[in-house]
């Protein structure tokens, strides 16, 4: 998908990205009808093996800015290509349907796009594998915990192989160990699958400890007032939440996020 500041298609775009960049945004606006002015003049790039979390004070259009890049929203003003029709989009409710097994949750993208049935049942079993719920297949999600129920969620985002994967504060409704765990299995899925990811979240531990980049937004309307590389490796424990530099790049981010409430 890309298009143009007026939302038209871009054929001769179409290659546009020989860096791997898939997500581009240009003085990214949004005005909503109710005269809100939700995003200010955002630039934002994002290339494959890329994990770039947003952080804002609440209400600064950090949704809004997930829902452009998957096409849910229209913009009002700028530019964005994407340069991809993979997008994998995990929201912060599981949205479950809780009359089918996590095995027919997990399975219902690929079914609405009419991927054969041994086929999406391959895909769907391996995602359950990779989000580690093996043995889980036939319960329902009234008997899954809330950790257990973002999994399946992730799972049924994975089975569509997303090359850009939005994330909208998936584990915010979590118990902070439970979270943290997941933390540790999402950066292995990345790790793994190397996506363009775009994750927006209110912990700014959260977003060190997964991304390569932290990007920190202004009180409505949204600006980007700070960008910070994050220098770990990519197999970060548990244990990298304790270190000293660690600690004093989530202080800086802090800082930023304060000047900019
Ligand atoms: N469809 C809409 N129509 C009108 N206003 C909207 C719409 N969607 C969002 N808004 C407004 O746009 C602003 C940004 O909302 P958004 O949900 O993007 O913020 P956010 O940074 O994700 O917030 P939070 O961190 O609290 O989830 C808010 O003032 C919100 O009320």
């Amino acid at each position: 998908m890309s298009t143009t500041a007026t939302g038209a298609p871009a054929a001769a775009e179409q290659d546009w990205a020989p860096d791997g960049t898939l997500l581009r945004m240009r003085e990214v606006d949004m005005h909503f009808g109710n005269g809100v002015h939700a995003v200010d003049a955002v630039d934002l790039a994002v290339r494959r093996g890329e994990f770039v979390s947003l952080v804002g004070p609440s209400g600064c259009g950090k949704s809004t800015l997930l829902r452009i890049a998957a096409g849910l929203e229209s913009r009002t003003g700028g530019s964005m290509h994407v340069s991809t029709d993979a997008i994998g989009y995990v929201f912060q409710d599981p949205t479950l349907l809780p009359w089918r097994t996590v095995l027919a949750n997990v399975e219902l993208c690929t079914q609405l796009q009419h991927v054969g049935k041994a086929e999406r049942r391959r895909k769907a079993l391996d995602a359950i594998d990779m989000v580690g719920l093996r043995g889980f297949e036939e319960n329902y999600p009234s008997q899954l915990s809330g950790g257990m129920k973002m999994r399946a969620s992730l799972a049924r985002a994975l089975t569509l192989d997303p090359e850009l994967f939005l994330f909208d504060e998936p584990f915010g409704a979590i118990d902070e160990i439970t979270r943290e765990r997941l933390n540790g299995e999402l950066l292995r899925i990345f790790r793994a699958q190397r996506f363009a990811g775009v994750f927006v979240t209110h912990s700014i531990a959260e977003a060190v400890f997964l991304s390569t980049r932290v990007v920190v937004m202004s009180a409505r309307p949204g600006r980007v007032v700070g960008s910070f590389d994050v220098p770990f490796d990519g197999h970060r424990e548990p244990a990298l939440r304790a270190d000293a530099a660690f600690a004093r790049l989530t202080g800086e981010i802090g800082e930023c996020l304060r000047d900019a409430a």
